[in-house]
């Protein structure tokens, strides 16, 4: 049974008396990139985590097509600053499989794949800690997708990356989603959202500003933020 459609209902996330995000309420299905922008500050990673289900909800429900347990066993998160494990850069990105069981040479095996899809096989048996920013969100990228996630969430993934970098980490997203893995993930960058997003949501001051098709927001945003965005203005 697919893991969505996921249903978010008057949720939201409060802390220190301060709404982060919501009310919202949001319906994710279907397939490919949904992309989140907004000024910082404005409440995505909030809400990325959100419905990942890894904050507590001060309102409301986000509701998966299968039970809640389940649901987090298939989906997977990269952070904007992802956490190496002192452990060598293959070990990090098996670590996954050892978690559900698979046996340590199995899992290592699997693990080299990645690594070497994401080119690190020179560092395969170095300390993940000295890689530098790019290689490792390449390497959070692989340790999310080793299991191969239904529903992955990024925040920033891109983030202070150059060109080249950016260019790769895209490359493998889009190999994730030809692979069925539904994409929900937050940037600044103008140009990334053309080139990824299916649909856009938009969040300003803690709320869903807009959601739509990637078609009709880039034809005509509704909101100031929207059309400041699309201007590559500072969106504030
Ligand atoms: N644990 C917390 N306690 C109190 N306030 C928080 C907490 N986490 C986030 N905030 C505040 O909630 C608001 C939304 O934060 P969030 O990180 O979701 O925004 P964002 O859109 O991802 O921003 P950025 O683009 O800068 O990453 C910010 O004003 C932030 O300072």
């Amino acid at each position: 049974m697919s893991l969505l459609p996921m249903v978010a209902t008057g949720a939201s996330v409060r802390r220190q008396g301060k709404v982060l995000i919501g009310p919202v309420d949001l319906r994710l299905d279907g397939q490919g990139v949904t992309i989140v922008i907004g000024p910082n500050g404005a409440g995505k990673t909030s809400l990325l985590k959100m419905l990942h289900g890894i904050v507590r909800l001060r309102t409301g429900s986000v509701s998966w097509n299968c039970p809640v347990e389940e649901a987090r066993e298939r989906q997977a998160f990269v952070f904007q600053q992802p956490v190496m494990m002192r452990r060598s850069v293959v070990d990090n990105v098996a670590y996954p499989l050892r978690l559900i069981g698979v046996p340590r040479r199995a899992a290592r095996a699997e693990a080299l794949e990645w690594v070497k899809r994401i080119g690190l096989e020179a560092a395969a048996d170095r300390s993940a800690n000295v890689l530098s920013g790019g290689e490792r969100q390449k390497l959070a990228l692989a340790r999310a997708l080793i299991r191969k996630p239904e529903v992955l969430f990024l925040d920033e993934p891109c983030a202070s990356l150059d060109g080249r970098a950016t260019r790769e980490i895209e490359a493998l997203l889009q190999d994730a989603v030809a692979a069925g893995t539904r994409l929900v993930m937050s940037t600044h960058n103008l140009g990334q959202a053309l080139r990824l997003a299916n649909e856009i949501i938009l969040v300003a001051r803690g709320q869903i500003q807009e959601h739509r098709s990637a078609g009709d927001f880039f034809a005509g945003p509704e909101t100031p933020e929207g059309r400041a965005f699309l201007r590559g203005d500072i969106v504030e």
